[in-house]
């Protein structure tokens, strides 16, 4: 069986020349997002050059006390998503229009669009300022009276979503993530059959650190009915502008 990874990078390489209409002699240019660089300093800017949006580890909570879900994540802007859940050894992976796979196997999302009959996921998020934490608690009460079947949270935003295209659980929202949690499984849910919104509906903005990943329009628009919305500093704000999350610091501490 030809090996995906060589194909996805030979893919990569292919559009990396397109982009910069570089002949096979020139090397190809790729940029990167990463989380670590990005909170080194580095710009957090999409541009029309492929870009590489990493996570090495999503789920750091769960890492540092060796809970449960871990994933890595990697993104080729809109082309490939790459999530690995290395505990369980799940690797799901996406290319655009050609959908998306846990190790080789097709994924789809639920066809339940009944909210009274859904799972949704969640996360709090790593912000501790007591006005965030009262909003994402007033949604979350929202949420569980909508009312829904039950609400969980794997630690993880990116394996939240791929729950959400595995069809384990219907819809998952978050405000306060980041662009490198959610671009690789972003593509997984759309090509699982899913939908993206934004928390006020309309469409996401990977950068805005806002999202919903559902199984269907008709749950992502009861969420956004019912989820208090607020608006965090965008990952691409000045880095002045952007403030540190209060969980990673005591995370890094560790
Ligand atoms: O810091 P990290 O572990 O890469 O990513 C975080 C995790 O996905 C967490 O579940 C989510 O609630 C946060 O919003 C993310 O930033
Ligand atoms: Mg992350
Ligand atoms: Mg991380």
């Amino acid at each position: 069986m030809a090996d995906p990874w060589e194909s996805t990078m030979d893919h990569a390489v292919a559009i990396a020349r397109k982009a910069g209409e570089t002949s096979s002699h020139v090397p190809v240019c790729f940029r990167f997002i990463g989380e670590e660089s990005v909170a080194a300093g580095e710009s957090c800017i999409l541009s029309d050059s492929p870009t590489w949006i990493i996570d090495p580890i999503d789920g750091t909570t769960n890492f540092v006390h060796t809970h449960l879900t871990v994933t890595s994540t990697l993104d080729l802007q809109v082309e490939f998503g790459v999530v690995y859940s290395c505990i369980e050894d799940k690797m799901f992976t996406a290319r655009r229009g050609r959908g998306a796979f846990c190790n080789g196997e097709p994924l789809q999302v639920s066809q339940q669009k009944a909210v009274e009959q859904a799972i949704v996921a969640t996360e709090f998020g790593s912000d501790r300022d007591p006005e965030v934490v009262d909003k994402i608690f007033q949604s979350l009460r929202n949420v569980l009276c909508l009312p829904v079947h039950g609400v969980r949270g794997a630690g993880s935003a990116a394996m939240n979503m791929c729950l959400v295209a595995s069809g384990c659980v219907e819809a998952y929202y978050e405000i306060g993530v980041h662009v490198w949690d959610v671009a690789a499984a972003s593509l997984i849910v759309s090509e699982a059959g899913g939908v993206l919104m934004d928390v006020e509906g309309g469409e996401v903005d990977l950068m805005s650190r806002r999202i919903i990943a559902a199984n269907s329009k008709t749950v992502a628009e009861r969420l956004v009915k019912t989820i208090v919305a607020f608006s965090p500093p965008r990952d691409d704000a000045a880095p002045s502008d952007r403030c540190e999350d209060s969980t990673h610091l005591s995370a890094r501490k560790v």
